[in-house]
This record gives C-alpha cells, structure tokens and sequence, in this order.
C-alpha cells in the first residue's frame, strides 16, 4: 500500500519562522527542510505570512530538480506574493512531486542496543503508524551483533505497540513496518563495512534524491569513528546527511568541546542534531506557548512576583543494568547538566525574536551566559543505598557490579541555581534529581510571592507560605498544569482554602501523547533544530557544571546516603531553606 503524508497531524506548533536571510539553496548540505505539515497550514495563513512561507517552502522543496527550484527561487526574488497566490497550487504539486522524489533512509547505529530497542524503533513505528514518514523511507540498524533482517525484525517487533486511539490495522501496519525494517552488521570504526552499508542502502533508495539520518545510539567513545566512516563512505551523494548523537556530549567542557572539534572534521553544525529527549517532552514544549501566548503570565515571570522555581527530577528505580555507564556520569551530567538545565533555559529565556531555532536557541544562550557557575556550597549530593521493605530487598547503588567498589558518584544532587540579569536577580531555581527515591514524576513548580498587605492573611493564620500563589507544571507522568489560588470556602463565613484551577491532560485531551522520540526523529528528518541543542548552548552549560563537578572529584566529596525508595538525603531540605524555599511534594496537589 502507498503510504502518504496526508493522515499526519498538522503540526500548529511549528509557527512560522522568520525569512531566511541566506539563499535557501547554499550551503553544504541540503535542507529537505520543513514538513507538509506547514504546507498544510498554507491556506489558513494571512497573505503577509504567505510571503516568508515562499522562503519556507523554498528550503522545503530543495529536492526539487534543479530547474524546479530554480522557477521557485526566482518566485521569492520577485518577492512575489501575487506569484505565491495564483502559484500556490503548483507550489504545492511540486513539492509534493519532490517528496515522492527523495528517500529517507534512516540507520540506527546501535540498533542492538537498549536504547534503540525501546524508544527509537517504537518511535519509528509510531511515525509510520501516523503517516508521518515520507512514501520512500528504509529504515537500517546497524551494530557489531551478528543478525539477520529476521532476527532484527523480531528484535523490533517486541517493543512495537500501536497507538492506544487508533488500533485498527495494527498488526497490517507492524508487518508493513517491519518489511522496510533491514540490519547489516559491522564495526563502528570500519570503512569498508559502512560503504557496504552505503551499497545496501543504494539499493533501497529509490528515489533520485538519498537523504540519509544517522541515529548515534551507542556509546559515546565510539561517536567519532562512527561519524567518521559514515561520513567518508555513506553519508548521501545528492542529498542531505544529518547526524543524531546522544547524550553524553563529553564529561565536562574540555571533553564536549574535544567531541564538538572532532564531530566538525567530518560534519557542519547543521547536520548535527544533539539530543536532548526533555525537549521533545509535550510540557517542555508548551513551556513556550504558556509564557508567550498566554497575558496572565509573562507580566509575572520576573523577581518581582516569582519566589523560586524548582525543577525536580525523580525516578523510583536505581541504575539498574546502566550502572557501568552511569557510574562515569552521575545525576549531575545525566539529568541536571542536560535535561533540567534545558528546561530552566527555557522558562527563564527572554522572548526570542521569532519561533525560528536561531532565535530561540540564541535566546537559551543568553540566560545560560547569564547564570552564576553552580558552587559547592549550593549542591547536596547523595547515593541511594539497599533498604528492605514489604520483604522485598532493594540494593543499594555500589551493590551494582558494574559500579567501581567505594563509588562516590551521586546518584542524587540537589543545587540551587541563580541568574544573574535584571529580570531574575536574586531568584533561586533549585534543582533536584535523583534515582531510587519514592516515586516518579518530573515537575517545574513556581511559587510566587505574597500578596502585599493581604487582606485576608488572618485566615492564613501563621504560615504566610502556604496562601501563595504556586504554578505546577507536571511534565510526567498525567501530565497537568494547575495553579494554586486561595479561594473563599462557600458559605456564610469566610474562610479560605487552597485549591487548583486545573488543566489535566488525559481529562482535556483525548488524543495520546506523543513520546519525545517521536518528535525529536520527525523533526530531525524535517531539517527542524528548534529542540536540538546547538554548540554554544552546550558550551555555556559544561561552564555552568564543570568547575563544580571537578571540586567534587578533587576532594572526594562523600555522597549523603538516602534509603532505596525513601525521599532523598535531609541536606536538600536544609540547601532549600538556606533560601527560605519549602520543595514542593512531587505528585501531590495539595
Ligand atoms: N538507554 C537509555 O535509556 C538511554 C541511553 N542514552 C544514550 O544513548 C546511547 C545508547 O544507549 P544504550 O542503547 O543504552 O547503550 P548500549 O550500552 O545498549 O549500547 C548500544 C550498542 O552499542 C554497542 N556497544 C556497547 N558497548 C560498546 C563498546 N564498549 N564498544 C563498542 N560498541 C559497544 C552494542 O552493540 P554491538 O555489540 O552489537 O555492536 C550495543 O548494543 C548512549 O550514548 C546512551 O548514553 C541516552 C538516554 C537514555
Ligand atoms: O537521559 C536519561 O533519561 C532517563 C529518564 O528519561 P524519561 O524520559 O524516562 O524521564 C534516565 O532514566 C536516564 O538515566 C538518563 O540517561
């Protein structure tokens, strides 16, 4: 069965950028560009819009044939918007006809690992199964594990699930999927076995344009011999090549500016796509549409009303089964350097110029230039260890036989955070992330300020802090926005309670969530970076961690334990109230 775009949700999160100063065909590698997904915002945009969604469309189109986007170039020089609106439908077949013309391949490098199994595989799928991929895609795993097409199938096949809304024709779509499924085996440090990679992808490739995605889901000390051979021996001859690489991006900022120098012999900027999976995450990205399009809140998102914002991270389960990786890592770099640190960036960024990446990845740099390197005086860190309960054992951290004997690497850390420009002078945003704790769930919380000269605070009786306004962004799991306000309890009397205008996800919304892979590979397939991190952004976060992470080491500093499954280590409540912060209880809406 033909597979086309056309049951692919329109994506209205991708607003609009900004004209592209630069000639949309220069550069080095192709931009295949935008999705139909604009295009089919098309006819609901204003004339004025029309005119940048010509550019838009021209970097879409830049698999066009030559001639082609030529005749579309010269549009967009006459600045043409009669042109773009008599044209429009011709716009549109030519596109059309350019996407039937290019194939996608996508090779995830380390597809017999744990990472591919679980979320990019399924991601793939869930892309298809929405019709999402493009008509001509292949999809290649690629690792040393010695496998046939079959065997990865049947790999693949147990961790596929179908959409909860829409099962209809699951299995149908599971084989289709599956058959564009192949595997070819090899080392990441070999030429000849990626250019028999490259002979096996050719034939595949049915189109007359090849773009090729490279997923890194492998080790990072192999990174650069993968990019290496797959850039020399199969990267795409007419095409765009684009790289995904996973985190970790080094281990602190002169072993992330060493991978960044080395990922640029072989590669420009922009066929990198550094990951970071939160960004990917449904709530992170409402972040931007809840501050920016919403009046009540962006006059308030400055010291002047906000107390503190806390960004909390925890899991209810330890490192199990990546001990040996973590334990070269710990929660610092694995959680708080990358994923909390993105979402502070992006609550706390001024307004970007334009929805463009540029614009809001310029705007991220900014306030990370802006804040204060993290010091030890503002950091608890912690390490769970065994605790029985219910008559079930749990290890502890160093139980893992992976980990180093007497390892000091944190498993939990709780930090306060400050930026130092006009807008947040003197607010903390605290931090906390931790393995093996009590529950789950990862939450943005923004308590504000009291009332001057509340009228009512006799009702609040002594704790003034708990009749202050608090925002609670839920990232997961239930996803859910609600704001605490202090409401009059009905009746005769007047006394107040606390209570929640709430916004709860699966009760407002019926469709599924999308998992952040899911979005992240679409968006890497469509040339969009918005989610991705940039070098600069990367740069001026290792500044923020590394001379901390360095004293750390230095003076082996000794994790606080804390029991497997229990709160974490007291010193983060003490850090907290050091700023006069109470954390908020994760899960709980009270
Ligand atoms: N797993 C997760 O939940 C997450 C992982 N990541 C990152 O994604 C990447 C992949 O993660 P994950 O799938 O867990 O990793 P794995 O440890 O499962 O490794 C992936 C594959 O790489 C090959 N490999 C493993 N170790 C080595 C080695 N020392 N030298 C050469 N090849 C090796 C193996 O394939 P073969 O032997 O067949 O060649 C393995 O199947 C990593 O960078 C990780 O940090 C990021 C976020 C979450
Ligand atoms: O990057 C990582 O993220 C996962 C948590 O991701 P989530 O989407 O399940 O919240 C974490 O378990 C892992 O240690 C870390 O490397």
């Amino acid at each position: 069965m033909a597979l086309s775009y056309s049951n692919c949700p329109s994506i209205s999160r991708l607003a609009p950028a900004r004209p592209k100063l630069q000639a949309p065909f220069s550069g080095p590698s192709y931009s295949y560009g935008q999705s139909r997904r604009d295009f089919s915002q098309i006819s609901h945009r204003s004339t004025r819009n029309k005119s940048f969604n010509v550019g838009y469309m021209l970097e879409a189109s830049s698999d066009l044939t030559s001639t082609s986007r030529e005749t579309l170039s010269k549009k967009h020089e006459n600045g043409g918007l009669p042109t773009v609106r008599s044209d429009e439908s011709k716009l549109s077949a030519a596109i059309s006809i350019s996407r039937e013309a290019a194939t996608v391949s996508i090779t995830v490098v380390g597809a017999s690992g744990d990472l591919a199994r679980k979320k990019i595989f399924p991601a793939l799928f869930a892309l298809f199964y929405e019709d999402c991929l493009p008509e001509h895609f292949t999809i290649f795993g690629y690792a040393r594990s010695k496998m046939t097409d079959a065997e990865l199938r049947t790999l693949v096949s147990k961790t596929l699930t179908c959409r909860i809304d829409k099962r209809e024709n699951c299995n149908d779509k599971m084989e289709e999927f599956l058959k564009r499924c192949f595997y070819h085996s090899g080392q990441y440090d070999s030429e000849e076995n990626f250019s028999d990679l490259d002979k096996k992808l050719k034939e595949h490739e049915v189109a007359k344009i090849s773009n090729r995605l490279f997923y890194l889901s492998i080790p990072p000390n192999i990174f650069i011999d993968v990019v290496k051979c797959a850039s020399r021996s199969a990267s795409s001859s007419n095409g765009w090549t684009r790289v995904i690489v996973e985190k970790p991006f080094g281990r602190d900022s002169e072993s992330s500016a060493a991978l960044t120098r080395n990922l640029k012999q072989y590669l420009d900027e922009d066929q990198i796509f550094r990951i970071d999976h939160y960004l990917g995450k449904e709530l992170v990205e409402n972040l931007s549409v809840l501050r920016f399009s919403n009046l009540v809140f962006e006059p308030l998102w400055s010291r002047q009303y906000i107390r503190n914002v806390q960004l909390i991270f925890s899991e209810d389960f330890g490192t199990e089964g990546r001990g040996g990786y973590f334990d070269h890592y710990g929660v610092i770099r694995d959680i708080m350097q990358n994923h909390l640190l993105q979402i502070l960036a992006l609550f706390s960024m001024e307004t970007p110029v334009s929805l463009d990446a540029e614009d809001i990845r310029n705007e991220k740099v900014k306030v990370l230039r802006s804040m204060r390197p993290l010091q030890l005086e503002n950091i608890v860190v912690g390490q769970y260890k065994s605790h029985t309960k219910g008559g079930v054992a749990y290890p502890a951290y160093v139980d893992d036989k992976t980990v180093a004997k007497g390892s000091l690497t944190p498993t939990f850390a709780a930090a306060a955070l400050f930026i130092d420009n006009a807008r947040w002078d003197g607010v903390p945003f605290l931090m906390k992330a931790g393995k093996a704790l009590h529950t789950r769930g990862t939450e943005i919380r923004v308590q504000f300020r009291h009332v001057p000269g509340n009228l009512y605070k006799r009702n609040f009786g002594t704790d003034l802090d708990r009749s202050t306004n608090e925002l609670v962004i839920r990232v997961q799991p239930d996803e859910a926005i609600y704001l605490k306000i202090n409401n009059k309890i009905p009746g005769l009397g007047m006394r107040l309670d606390r209570s929640n205008l709430h916004l709860h996800y699966a009760a407002r919304y019926s469709k599924e969530i999308p998992d952040a892979y899911e979005r992240l590979l679409l968006d890497a397939i469509e040339g969009e970076r918005r989610l991705f991190i940039r070098s600069d952004e990367l740069d001026a976060a290792w500044v923020l961690f590394t001379p901390l992470l360095r004293e750390l080491e230095d003076k082996k500093i000794a994790p606080e334990l804390y029991p497997y499954g229990s709160r974490g280590p007291v010193g983060a409540h003490y850090l907290a109230a050091k700023y006069n912060v109470r954390w908020g209880d994760l899960g709980s809406e009270h």
